[in-house]
Formats: C-alpha cells, structure tokens, sequence
C-alpha cells in the first residue's frame, strides 16, 4: 500500500526533518531528482543532453529554488539553462546564484518567447506545495506559449496540490517529480501530472499515518480470495443478486456474471429475469424472488430493479439479513428518496454504498464537488458505510475515516453496464469475507484492469470487461513475490 499525505502533513514533516539536516541540502537533494529527470527526458525526446536548451518558469518561493538548483546541475551537463523570473525579487537567492555561477542566464522578459518556443523542455517551478488557486496571468501568459515536454517540480502549478482540482488556467505536465511523499494531486489529478516519479529526501520517518492510500497489484492479489484445500462451494461465500428487471434484465447477467467470475464461491440470483440469468450463467442458482431465496453471505442489489414499490421492499429485505450489502444503481435512488428504507439495517452488517456523482448528488443533497476525498469520506461517516464514489480516480471510504484511491487507467470503463460488473465483483468479496473497504478497493482495481485488457486501445463493453477478470486476476497475481 503507497501513502498519500496532504500538504499540510508534509509541510509539518518537513518542519521536522529540516529542524535536523543542514540548510539546503534537503532542497539540492530534491533538485537534484528533478535535473536527474529532465536529463532523462531530455535524452528521451531529443537523442541527446548536452547542447539541448532548458526553460526554467521560476516562481516566488522554494519551488522556484528547486528548479534553479536543478538548472544549475543541467548547466554542468552541457544543457543551456535560461531562466523566467516571475517574481525577480523573491526569486530563491541561492538558487539562482547557483544558476548564474553555472553559466546559466537569466532572460529579459522581451526575449521570453524565442527561448520559449525553442525550448527542448520546460521545468514548471511556479509553485509546489504552498499554490493557491489557478496560474497567475504572468505565469499562465507563459505556459501558452509551450509546446515542448514540461517537467512538473512537485507539482503541475495551477492544480489544487490537496483536491486536484483545475479552476483555470494550470499546467500539464509530461512528468512530476515530487519529493518526500506523494500528495494526492498525484492520484487525483494524474492527467495533469503525466508519469511521477518520487525522490526520496528522507522525510518516510517524520510523516504520520497517510491521508489517503492507493493499492499495489501485490495487495490485490494478497487480498484476493482463491480456494484452499478445505474449501467447498459454500466455504467461499455465497453470493446473492438482486438485480435486473423486464425492462433491464441485463444489469441482472452482468452483475451475476461477474461474482461469478470473480470468485470460486456459489452465486444465488434472486428477481424477475431467473430464466435469462440461468441462460447466460448455468452455475448460478436462480430464483424468481429475494423472499424465497436461500441464504448468502453477501447481497448485492440495485442494478436495474427500478425505483418503485417493489425496489424499495427489496432493498430492505436484503438489508435486513444480517449479511453485508452492496447498494448500487436504483438501490442508491431508493435509499435516498426514503431513507427510511435503512431501518431495516442491522447495524453491524456493513453496507457499500457505489454512486456516480449523479447518484452521490441525490444520496447527500450535493455533488461531490472539487473536493472529493473530503466529499466521500463524509459520506462514509455520514451513512456509517463504505461509500465508492466512482470517476477517474475512484476513491472509496469507509466510516472510519480511510479513504483508498483507484486511479483509472484510461476511459474505458465509461460504458453502459459497467458499474453493474463492479457490483457484483465487490458483492462476491463481501461474501468471501473480506474487510469491506478493502473489498470495494480491490473490486476497483481488478474491474479497473479487466476495463483496461478488454479495451487493448479500443472502445469496449460491459460484457467485454466482465470476460476480463480472470486476466486481469492472472496480472495481479503476477506481482506477487
Ligand atoms: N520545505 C522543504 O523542506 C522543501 C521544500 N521543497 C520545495 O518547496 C516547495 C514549497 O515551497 P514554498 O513553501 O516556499 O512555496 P511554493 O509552493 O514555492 O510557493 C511560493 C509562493 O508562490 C505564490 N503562489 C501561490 N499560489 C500561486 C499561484 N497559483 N500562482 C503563482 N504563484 C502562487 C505564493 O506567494 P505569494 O505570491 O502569494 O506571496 C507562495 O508563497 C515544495 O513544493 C517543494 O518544491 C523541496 O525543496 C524539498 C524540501
Ligand atoms: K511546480
């Protein structure tokens, strides 16, 4: 598991470390990362580092120090360095004194566009951790004149380092190098922030518990339950689905296709389209009505069952069995139109809630907003569930106030019936036994794979993605030592 920390756990941890290490060295360690980098995307894109031409956009604080120290170390390699002061008289002193006696120079703002416009890369040192708000006009005047790769230092400017979010004008970066810890611009903003790379100044030992996890394909597959020994179809967890509908009898195939992929246990389908489900899934054991169905350790239900009368007695049904529930699609509209429907909870047996922005609009009375981590993580506690608030980046949170983040790769899971194969992924963990936060997380990760290997590139579908766990399983399991 990689930790996320915001910038005020940072800026705290770096008090601590920069209290016990001599002055400057933590900030040459950094930019030291940050020459190491463009030298390699310098010999990337162009064949070649020495004679290259390098733009340093300098900013008013240590985030512009950075980018003047790794100028100043480009300058040794033979790079002609050219600096854009944009706050000449609080441009960090020593850095720029450091690129100055390394022959580098700074320009004259006439000459900005020439040097510009035949820059082989951009390093962005605007701002790192203390940005507020978007690009500033002088700042952002620059950028468009762009064209070349841009290094991010820490962090692209004009990205909200703790939300991600672009309310303006703001760089996009071919690559950051960040320093310490990654902040969680960089999971949640990746589009903006191109390949991270993190160099390691020391901080591990003065950052606390992180604000915000994200997964390794090693943890999945750790997680992951497969059959030992001693099992038996029941041992694994049985699997209920109350799904689909005459009108949508497909979200009741995908979402019990996919617990069946997703694990060895037995999947029980309990609503109106049996006959279609035991077409498509012989070896789920299918039955007309959840009131007549037999015991499981799991209940996912909502795809498709429609928000009516019947919707709302089916959701609590489920939620009365005592086992965990996964809640999606109509079961979340149900849920907030009659909240009531809770009550029927046992409030022990934990419930993973899985909205889009739509649905977690209508759940709590707001949209997301820029700020989702915050936004999710409220829920969570709010509902006293595991809340998966689906996007780009998925972030899921539990009640207790952790919150995983699943960045997607690609697209291709903005497809109808998706959310539906997800669904039933997390519901067969759940009744696998699995924390649910974690199994939520790793249902994330896994579909976000499965959507990734059934595109190769191109658009793809629900059933598409749903034929993919099991590769997509094989790929995590390949990380593991
Ligand atoms: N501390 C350490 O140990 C280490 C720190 N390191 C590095 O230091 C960085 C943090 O440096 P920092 O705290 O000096 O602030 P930084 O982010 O450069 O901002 C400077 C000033 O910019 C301004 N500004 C704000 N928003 C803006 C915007 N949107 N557009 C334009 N300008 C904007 C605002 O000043 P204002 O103009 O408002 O007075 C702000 O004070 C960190 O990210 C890492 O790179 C590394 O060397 C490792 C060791
Ligand atoms: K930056």
């Amino acid at each position: 598991m990689r930790g996320i920390w915001t910038t005020d756990h940072v800026r705290q941890a770096e008090d601590r470390l920069l209290a016990r290490t001599p002055e400057g060295a933590l900030m040459r360690r950094a930019a030291h990362g940050v020459a190491l980098r463009a030298a390699r995307m310098l010999a990337e894109h162009t064949g070649a580092v020495s004679g290259r031409r390098v733009v340093l956009v300098v900013g008013a604080g240590n985030n512009g120090g950075d980018a003047l120290w790794a100028g100043s170390f480009l300058c040794r390699r033979g790079v002609g360095v050219a600096a854009v002061l944009l706050n000449p008289e609080k441009a960090h002193p020593r850095g720029l004194d450091a690129l100055v006696r390394a022959g580098g120079r700074v320009l004259a703002p006439g000459e900005y566009p020439q040097w510009i416009e035949r820059a082989d890369l951009v390093i962005d040192g605007v701002v790192g951790i203390s940005a507020q708000g978007p690009l500033r006009a002088d700042a952002a005047a620059v950028f468009e004149r762009v064209d070349a790769p841009v290094l991010a230092v820490d962090l692209p400017s004009g990205v909200d380092p703790d939300t991600g979010a672009v309310d303006g004008p703001a760089v996009r970066a071919t690559s950051t190098v960040t320093f310490g810890a990654r902040k969680p611009v960089h999971v949640l903003n990746p589009d903006r922030c191109g390949d991270v790379t993190l160099v390691d100044i020391g901080l591990g030992p003065e950052l606390g518990e992180p604000d915000l996890v994200v997964l390794d394909a090693a943890d999945v597959a750790a997680a992951w339950p497969l059959p030992g020994p001693a099992d038996n179809k029941y041992s694994q967890g049985v699997t209920g689905v109350a799904a689909g509908s005459s009108a949508y009898p497909g979200a009741a195939v995908l979402s019990a296709g996919a617990a069946v992929r997703a694990t060895s246990g037995m999947v029980r389908y309990a609503g109106p389209v049996a006959d279609v489900v035991r077409v498509h899934w012989p070896e789920v054991v299918a039955t007309g009505s959840v009131f007549d169905a037999g015991r499981a350790q799991s209940w996912v239900v909502g795809p498709g069952i429609g928000t009516g009368r019947d919707g709302f007695e089916v959701l609590a049904h489920v939620l009365g069995q005592g086992v965990p529930v996964c809640a999606d699609a109509d079961a979340i509209t149900i849920l907030a139109r009659r909240p009531e429907v809770l009550d029927a909870r046992d409030p022990d047996t934990p419930l993973v809630l899985t909205p889009h922005d739509g649905e977690f609009e209508r759940l709590t009375g707001a949209p997301p907003g820029p700020d989702r981590v915050t936004a999710v993580r409220e829920a969570a506690r709010r509902f006293d569930a595991v809340v998966l608030l689906k996007g780009h980046c998925t972030l899921v949170a539990a009640p207790d106030g952790r919150v995983l983040a699943n960045t997607a790769r690609g697209s291709w899971l903005a497809t109808a019936g998706s959310g539906d194969v997800l669904s039933g992924i997390t519901g067969a963990l759940l009744a696998a036994g699995l924390d649910p936060w974690l199994a939520a997380g790793v249902a994330a990760d896994v579909h976000a794979r499965a959507g990734e290997i059934a595109a190769g590139g191109v658009p793809t579908s629900a059933s598409a993605v749903l034929a993919a766990v099991p590769d997509a399983l094989r790929r995590v399991r390949s990380y593991l030592p």
